[in-house]
């Protein structure tokens, strides 16, 4: 046995061990049958042009991945045995009528009453609570994103072993190199930045696999640096509302239960809104996730008007003293157009009560995706105003290189990093941390 202090309102990555226990019985609760191996994301590499023929039917969004989410909604469909009732359209005026929404309500432990600006992610405040939890021994969160991230740095590692053996830096090492980064899909401006950073340094000279990989560590951690940005919550204007999106698959509700979890542990009331209307296992996996984390989930029959649903959540939310209200998207439709068209309607409607509704717009990606990561982003940001992204499953076989070029792209904060499915697996991103185990220094 081993007594520890828990920090209450760290939000970080030290909280969180007191629930070990709980979560080691209820993992496995999840079945995840849902899990997309073969979602969208996964399909890379579709050839723009061919794409650029199709109808666009969706605002601002390229035809080829209209084509992308259509396809990959059939697939889903075939496997898929949800009873899936289409979305229906209402008027605005009848979609704002009350609908059979229902709620979990779970028993909270009394939370001071919190206002102003929190940071998700720093320490706000801690208290000597001591627990008697038994501390197993697990992996830390860097060894998990490091190990992750371990093919992006080994499959580097061999192509630079090729590049630099006894080489002086001249400038076909450069375009080997530039090669070599591209491929690890660190993106052109990145790529530039090193070779450039190297070229001004050591050409003409000898060069070893280590020079590069410092270099590179450094370039890619000063392209990290602006965008590793904690999650603000404004509670001056309580709740403050978090909307996720993302594509089927990356991991939307999970990191809502984990958000969730670091919220309510820092004393936060929080209600989850289970606007992923398409797919019954969706809305129960967030049910279980209000039940673990002690919030309060709202949620309709299958099918309903996802917008709706987060109208009648946010005003549930107001009245039932939230801190915070996060609300799930479906991440497939039937197809893309109505997809993008659900989440246009939700921020839409959201706005009736407020027109600075949501406050924050999280899109979740899934690391091990690759390029089609940032075709991702264009989209959703285009369409729902995405303000802040998570990469997700940092602890798989990641290809981490797609998240420097999204940075360098589009410098949108990223916010968290997911590095396993356990409630606990949701840490701040930190620029160094990240640009160290993804060039393979330690
Ligand atoms: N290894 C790992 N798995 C994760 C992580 N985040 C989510 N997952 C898993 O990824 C799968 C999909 O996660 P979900 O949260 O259901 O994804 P979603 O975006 O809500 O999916 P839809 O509801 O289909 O739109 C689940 O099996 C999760 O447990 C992570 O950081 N690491």
């Amino acid at each position: 046995m081993a007594g520890f202090f828990k920090k209450i309102f760290s939000f970080g990555r030290e909280e969180g061990k007191a629930v070990q226990a709980e979560q080691a019985a209820e993992k496995g609760a999840f079945a995840h049958e849902h899990r997309l191996d073969e979602d969208l994301a996964a399909e890379e590499g579709v050839p723009v042009a061919e794409a650029a023929s199709s109808g666009d039917t969706a605002k601002g969004v390229p035809d080829f991945l209209v084509d992308e989410i259509e396809d990959k909604a059939a697939e889903a469909d075939e496997i898929q045995n949800d009873a899936v009732k289409p979305a229906t359209e209402h008027p605005d005026e009848a979609m704002l009528a009350p609908t059979a929404v229902s709620t979990t309500r779970v028993e909270q432990t009394a939370a001071p009453s919190r206002s102003g600006k929190l940071r998700i992610g720093a320490e706000v405040e801690e208290a000597s609570e001591e627990t008697t939890v038994e501390e197993t021994p697990q992996q830390s969160w860097l060894q998990k994103l490091r190990s992750g991230l371990s093919r992006s740095s080994r499959e580097l590692g061999n192509n630079l072993s090729g590049i630099v053996s006894k080489r002086k830096l001249d400038d076909d090492t450069l375009q080997d190199l530039e090669d070599v980064l591209l491929q690890a899909d660190l993106g052109m401006e990145t790529t530039t930045r090193i070779t450039d950073a190297l070229s001004a340094s050591r050409y003409g000279r000898e060069l070893t696999e280590k020079d590069i990989r410092s270099v590179m560590a450094r370039e890619v951690g000063r392209v990290l640096e602006p965008v590793a940005k904690p999650l603000e919550l404004d509670l001056s204007h309580k709740p403050h509302v978090v909307l996720v999106v993302g594509v089927n698959g990356t991991g939307k509700t999970t990191t809502i239960g984990k958000l969730a979890a670091k919220l309510t542990r820092g004393g936060l009331k929080v209600t989850l809104a289970a606007g992923d209307t398409f797919r019954a296992a969706a809305i129960e996996q967030l049910h279980i996730w209000g039940e673990r984390t002690g919030s309060e989930v709202i949620s309709t029959k299958l099918g309903a008007d996802a917008a709706s649903l987060a109208y009648d959540a946010y005003a549930r939310a107001k009245e039932n003293g939230s801190d915070v209200v996060i609300i799930d998207t479906a991440g497939r439709l039937q197809n893309k157009a109505e997809l993008m068209a659900e989440l246009e309607k939700i921020v839409r409607v959201l706005r009736k009560h407020d027109n600075a509704l949501p406050h924050t717009v999280l899109q979740t990606l899934d690391a091990t995706t690759g390029q089609n990561a940032m075709n991702q982003v264009e989209i959703f940001r285009n369409v729902a105003g995405v303000n802040g992204l998570v990469m997700t499953k940092l602890d798989g076989s990641a290809r981490g290189g797609i998240l420097v070029a999204i940075a360098a792209r589009h410098q949108l904060p990223v916010y968290f990093i997911g590095v396993g499915e356990d409630i606990d697996d949701l840490e701040p991103f930190e620029a160094d941390d990240f640009a160290n185990a993804i060039a393979g220094v330690k």
